[in-house]
């Protein structure tokens, strides 16, 4: 799994990462060796996308228990390390994952079995991202465009969003190695541009793309110029309800009222059981100066002052009507397709 670029490099037993805040105008690494550090990192989105704040907050925990590892440390790190950011459910199963595994030992041995669980969830994560890649790949083989194919995606779910390889850019990427004539829309993705990051992962990989502003989306599908859409997760309810970066709903709108396949890519652990539907995930409201200022390379430009109300939430949920296919490592839910799920399937429910 090693041909993939990573947003996180470990090196002297402590974390390195790509402060994704100066992206895509400088490539700046970080040194993260305190729990505080990589809370910091989360919630400041020096780090972001599902499955890396996941990974993140993973090596966070262990950091914290190389300072106290007895039980009440470890709550109130885990504690601490998942009030972050809500709304991506890989952040909690990663705590969750690494808490379970450190539990049954003696302080002593909590630090490095918790470090050796992290990077063993690292490992996974680029092993699901390089199969959800290849099932992406299936569906894009089987769309009926005829000449050079036109994905739309939203946000940035590429290798920095992930620890390799990508949710929904890890299809994207398989295809161009498989030297498939295509061509990605870009939506910018206001207020944090994240598609200027997904612009930039795809230039760095000889991509054909184009940005767009995110309200383009609408037309482009309208002129035929979009043959199906692909985004990440950050949490998926038990009825294949979607939570994503706020503008993938518009996205799912437009394309079902253009018969465009809408789909989802993202790890099993982005998948939430525990949510009955959509409305049970929480969504993350995010400060107002998000909005008023736009960021840029010589830093930011307050387009509206304090004086004026802003709200930001930073996710919406598309409702599982609307997606054609959630696409796991563990093979392709086709939410379309009218049948019952399989026993793998569990609660996700077919449409
Ligand atoms: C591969 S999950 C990517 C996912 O992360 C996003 O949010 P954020 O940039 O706020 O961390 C977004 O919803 C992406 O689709």
């Amino acid at each position: 799994m090693n041909d993939t670029p990573s947003p996180l490099r470990i090196a002297d037993d402590v974390l390195h990462i790509l402060d994704q805040t100066r992206l895509p105008f400088a490539e700046h690494e970080l040194r993260i060796d305190t729990a505080a550090q990589a809370a910091h990192a989360i919630a400041t989105m020096q780090v972001r996308g599902a499955p890396l704040i996941g990974a993140i907050g993973a090596f966070g925990l262990a950091l914290a228990l190389r300072e106290a590892a007895d039980d009440a440390a470890l709550d109130a790190a885990r504690r601490m390390l998942a009030a972050t950011r809500p709304t991506a459910v890989n952040l909690a199963w990663a705590l969750d994952r690494v808490a379970r595994a450190v539990q049954p030992l003696a302080p002593s041995a909590r630090a490095d079995a918790a470090w050796h669980e992290a990077l063993a969830i690292c490992d996974e994560d680029r092993a699901a991202n390089r199969a959800i890649g290849e099932h992406t790949l299936t569906l894009i083989h089987a769309l009926p465009a005829t000449g050079r194919i036109n994905l739309m995606t939203h946000c940035n779910a590429g290798w920095l969003a992930t620890t390799g390889w990508g949710t929904a850019l890890s299809g994207i990427y398989l295809a161009r190695q498989a030297g498939l004539d295509l061509h990605v829309w870009v939506s910018e993705t206001r207020p944090r541009n994240q598609g200027l990051l997904t612009s930039w992962e795809l230039a760095r990989a000889g991509v054909p793309h184009t940005v767009i502003a995110d309200n383009a989306a609408g037309q482009l599908m309208r002129e035929g110029k979009v043959d199906a859409v692909v985004i990440g997760a950050d949490r998926i309810a038990a009825n294949g309800d979607t939570a994503n970066k706020v503008g993938s709903y518009l996205k799912a709108l437009a394309a079902r009222a253009h018969a465009r396949p809408f789909w989802v890519a993202a790890p099993w652990s982005t998948i939430d059981l525990t949510c009955a539907d959509g409305d049970a995930i929480p969504i993350e409201e995010r400060s107002g100066d998000e909005v008023r200022v736009v960021r840029g390379a010589e830093g930011g430009i307050t387009v509206l002052d304090d004086s004026r109300q802003v709200a930001n939430p930073a996710f919406d949920v598309t409702p599982a009507a609307l997606v054609s296919a959630i696409v796991t490592e563990r093979g392709v839910i086709d939410t379309a397709a009218g049948r019952t799920p399989s026993s793998t399937e569990l609660k996700v429910v077919s449409r």
